[in-house]
C-alpha cells in the first residue's frame, strides 16, 4: 500500500540506524529526514523548520475536504549506548546507538507521510519530527516555544513506539493509561575524602551511597500499593577516584516510574525521606534533585482509542493486541495532556529489550506498521 516500496523503506531504516544522534544533537538526522520528505511529492505539503529548535521538523499535508487536523508524531533521537548486535548497518557513531527503535518509528513515519503526499488525505494533518523523547524532552520544549499554534496545531495526535514483544507488525494499544510517568532523580551526597589506610578521619561516600542504594529497595517493595506498582531504578552511580582514597562524593543518577501523577509523588517523597535518613545517620550533606519535564503517565483519550481500538480489531490486514500498561516512559504523554490522542505499540518480534545493545527490530514490522497506520489515518477521516 506504501509508495515507498518495502526494500527503501528499510534502506531509509538501515541509513538512519547507522547515524544515530544523542538527544538534541540529531543534526545528520535531521538532515537527513528533510532530504527524504523533499525528494517527496511537494504538491499538498509544506515544510516548516523552527530555528530555536533547530533539529525538529514539521510538514503540513493540504487535506481536500478537511474537517480537522490530524497530528502524527515521531521522534528521533537516540540513546548512549555501544551497540553490540554484529549487524552490518550497526551504528557508525561510537556510543551511540538507536537502542529504543526510534529509527524504526521515524521510517515508519516516512512511509505514512510519503502515502499521503501522493494521495491527498481528507483532513489536514501535521507530522511532527521530534528531537529529544529519551532526555530534555523536546516534545515539551517544542510545545512551550508555541509550535503547535495557529494552523500547525493537530486537533488529535498519534504516535507510536516499538515493542519487542509482540509479533512484528502487530498493533498494540489500550484505553487509559499506556505508559508511566517517569522523573529523573539524582542524589550528591557529600562527606569528606581521605587515605584509605584512615577511615575514622573521612567520611566514606561509597558506604553511604551503598546504604542509600539498599533502603530505596525498600520504598516500592514496602511503601507501595503492590497492585499500583512502581519503580525506581538507579542506573548510574559515580564515586571514587581510586581504590586507597576514601571516596569524599558520591552522584547517583536514576528514575522513577509510576502510572498515576500520584504515585509518583508519593514516590518522590518517600525517596526524599530515605536521602535525608541515610545522609544524617552517615554525617553526609546530601543534594536531591527531581525533574519530571514533560514524561507525564501516557493517557489515551476515551473516545478516539475507542476508535482506534475499533479499527484495529476489525482491520483483516491489522493483527491487534490488546496490551497492559507499561513502565516506559514517553514524553507524548505531555503532548496528549495538551491535546487528545492516542499512542499505541508496533510489534518488531525481538528477544532484546529496549535500551539492550543487541536491540534488533524486525524490519518486516516497517511495511507491516506504515499500512495499518495508512488504513486507520483514511478511516479516521471518513468517520
Ligand atoms: C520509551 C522509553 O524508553 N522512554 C524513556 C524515557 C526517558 C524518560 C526520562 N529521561 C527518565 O529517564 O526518566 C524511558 O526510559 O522510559
Amino acid at each position: 500500500m506504501s509508495q515507498l516500496n518495502k526494500e527503501e523503506l528499510i534502506q531509509i531504516r538501515r541509513h538512519l540506524h547507522e547515524y544515530p544522534e544523542l538527544a538534541m544533537h540529531e543534526t545528520a538526522t535531521h538532515a537527513f529526514l528533510l532530504k527524504t520528505i523533499q525528494s517527496f511529492n511537494q504538491q499538498y505539503i509544506e515544510i516548516r523548520e523552527i530555528p530555536d529548535l533547530p533539529t525538529a521538523l514539521l510538514v503540513s499535508v493540504h487535506g481536500s475536504d478537511p474537517k480537522r487536523t490530524v497530528g502524527y508524531r515521531t521522534d528521533i533521537d537516540a540513546l548512549p549506548v555501544t551497540e553490540q548486535t554484529g549487524l552490518p548497518f550497526a551504528s557508525k557513531n561510537a556510543g551511540v546507538m538507536h537502542a529504543c527503535g526510534h529509527d524504526i518509528h521515524m521510517t515508519v513515519a516516512l512511509g505514512v507521510l510519503n502515502w499521503f503526499t501522493e494521495h491527498q488525505p481528507k483532513d489536514n494533518m501535521i507530522f511532527f519530527f521530534q528531537p529529544a523523547e529519551e532526555s530534555e524532552n523536546g516534545g515539551k520544549v517544542a510545545y512551550e516555544m508555541g509550535v503547535f499554534e495557529g494552523k500547525w496545531r493537530p486537533d488529535e495526535f498519534y504516535g507510536l513506539h516499538d515493542n519487542p514483544n509482540l509479533p512484528a507488525g502487530a498493533i498494540g494499544c489500550r484505553m487509559g493509561t499506556l505508559f508511566a510517568g517517569t522523573t529523573e532523580v539524582n542524589v550528591d551526597l557529600i562527606g569528606k575524602s581521605g587515605h584509605a589506610a584512615y577511615p575514622q578521619k573521612a567520611n566514606d561516600m561509597v558506604v553511604a551511597a551503598a546504604e542509600f542504594i539498599g533502603q530505596v529497595q525498600t520504598i516500592v517493595s514496602r511503601s507501595v500499593d503492590p497492585i499500583e506498582g512502581g519503580v525506581i531504578t538507579f542506573g548510574k552511580l559515580d564515586a571514587g577516584t581510586i581504590r586507597n582514597v576514601i571516596a569524599g562524593k558520591a552522584r547517583i543518577e536514576g528514575t522513577i516510574r509510576g502510572l498515576t501523577q500520584k504515585m509518583i509523588e508519593h514516590i518522590v517523597d518517600r525517596l526524599k525521606m530515605v536521602a535525608n535518613g541515610v545522609a544524617t545517620s552517615y554525617g553526609a550533606e546530601v543534594n536531591i534533585h527531581f525533574n519530571q519535564g514533560g514524561y507525564l503517565p501516557v493517557e489515551n483519550n476515551d473516545e478516539l482509542t475507542k476508535r482506534f481500538i475499533e479499527f484495529a480489531k476489525q482491520d483483516p490486514e491489522t493483527e491487534f493486541v490488546e496490551t497492559e500498561p507499561a513502565m516506559t516512559g514517553e514524553d507524548f504523554g505531555y503532548l496528549l495532556s495538551k491535546i487528545p490522542g492516542t499512542m499505541f505499540w508496533l510489534g518488531v518480534d525481538d528477544t532484546s529489550q529496549l535500551h539492550s545493545a543487541t536491540l534488533n527490530p524486525k524490519e518486516s514490522s516497517i511495511p507491516k506498521g506504515v499500512n495499518s497506520i495508512i488504513r486507520f489515518l483514511e478511516y479516521r477521516m471518513n468517520h
